[in-house]
């Protein structure tokens, strides 16, 4: 049976981990004709832009934007408890018919009206460890969907692995053509998640300049880093003679994602969800202070699995970094298998099987 004009309102904290994944539940709502509102904080509504134009219009805001030093943290409850008033109000107003939190201190408020008002409500998880947001509604929600299996939950909670849904943009680059790499250009794409990382913008260039020339001049490397660094990162490549384009966010990932050799990222868990349902080779540096080490967590399946090669935040130097690149670089058919490897990791459906739940929650 198809939604029409149900409205789900999608909740999602402030950093791209969470609102990718909501853009591509909201993507694949409107298609089955449902109304979508988002909800989100002023961080989140950076992201918008991605989300298709009739939910970008109007977003729920939910102040609860975290603010630094005492005062924020004094202000927080207060903030909190302006944001779920807001909610209420605007819950009785749209009575949507289903509400599905991503994550994140701006979900609270929707999260919270939903509980008080008893409107249908879900959380999907993205990592294999629950976030702090998500364990406080975990027993209050009539379903938990999973973006990663394993996943820890709260003792006496069951969740449903549907694995983390993509934007449509991925879908349609799904398992498009590898060429793995030869005597041709190489193309390295460097992404560090939706902020950018600092600790890849200290070292990819510096590895790849220690490569030998012969891979060095095919080398075309896109590396997303932190406005702040993106200077210094340019002039490195420029400095060791490489084609770089560097900038602090790229919007055509998944483009360029489908083009590359190989791809150097963090192991948040929308970039493994990109990498893994386009199929591409990959080196993963953990972020180690992620809450409970859980980029660890997330990219051990592709290391088991031979889809990429993980190295640690504490063992991470230009030349250990180099020694992996050239591994790859210089053998096509190892490439190859990662890349295969990946590719049975991904999980294409997995906006469409949340839907599927969203759509059992609601009458
Ligand atoms: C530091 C931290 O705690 N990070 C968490 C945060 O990661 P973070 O916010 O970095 O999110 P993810 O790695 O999950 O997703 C990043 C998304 O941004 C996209 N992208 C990236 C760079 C770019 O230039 N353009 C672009 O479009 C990627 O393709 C991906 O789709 O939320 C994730 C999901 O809860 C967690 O797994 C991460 O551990």
């Amino acid at each position: 049976m198809s939604g029409a004009a149900r409205l789900a309102l999608i909740a999602a904290g402030g950093t791209g981990g969470h609102m990718f994944p909501a853009q591509a539940l909201a993507e694949r709502l409107l298609a089955d004709g449902w109304r979508v509102k988002l909800s989100t904080d002023d961080r989140g509504a950076r992201y918008a832009g991605g989300f298709p134009p009739e939910v970008a219009r109007e977003i729920v805001r939910s102040a609860t934007t975290a603010r630094g030093g005492l005062a924020g943290k004094l202000s927080a409850p207060l903030r909190i408890g302006q944001g779920l008033m807001g909610a209420l109000r605007a819950m009785r107003r749209d009575r949507p018919a289903v509400v599905v939190g991503f994550g994140g201190y701006p979900t609270i408020p929707a999260m919270g009206a939903a509980s008080i008002l008893g409107v249908p409500r879900m959380i999907h998880e993205q990592n294999g460890i629950m976030g702090r947001v998500n364990r406080i509604f975990a027993r209050r929600v009539d379903r938990i969907a999973c973006g990663t299996w394993p996943t820890e939950l709260p003792q006496g909670v069951e969740g449903a692995h549907v694995g983390n849904p993509v934007r449509q943009a991925v879908l349609d680059r799904a398992a498009a053509p590898y060429h793995p790499p030869g005597d041709g250009a190489l193309h390295l794409l460097v992404i560090g998640g939706s902020q950018g990382a600092r600790v890849l913008s200290d070292c990819v260039p510096a590895a790849v300049a220690a490569l030998p020339d012969e891979l060095r001049v095919r080398l075309q490397v896109s590396h997303q880093a932190r406005a702040e660094d993106a200077e210094r990162v340019t002039r490195a490549y420029a400095e060791a003679g490489i084609r770089a384009e560097v900038r602090p966010f790229f919007t055509d990932v998944p483009e360029r994602l489908a083009a590359c050799q190989l791809v150097v990222s963090r192991a948040g868990a929308s970039s493994i969800a990109d990498i893994t349902v386009i199929g591409r080779p990959a080196i993963l540096i953990p972020f180690a202070a992620a809450a409970g080490d859980h980029q660890t967590a997330n990219a051990r399946a592709l290391a088991e699995s031979g889809a990429a090669v993980v190295l640690p935040e504490s063992v991470l130097d230009a030349e250990s970094l180099a020694r992996d690149l050239r591994a790859i670089l210089t053998d096509g058919p190892r490439a190859k298998a990662m890349a295969e490897a990946a590719l049975s990791l991904g999980r294409p459906n997995a906006a469409a099987r949340l839907h599927d739940l969203v759509t059992e929650l609601t009458p």
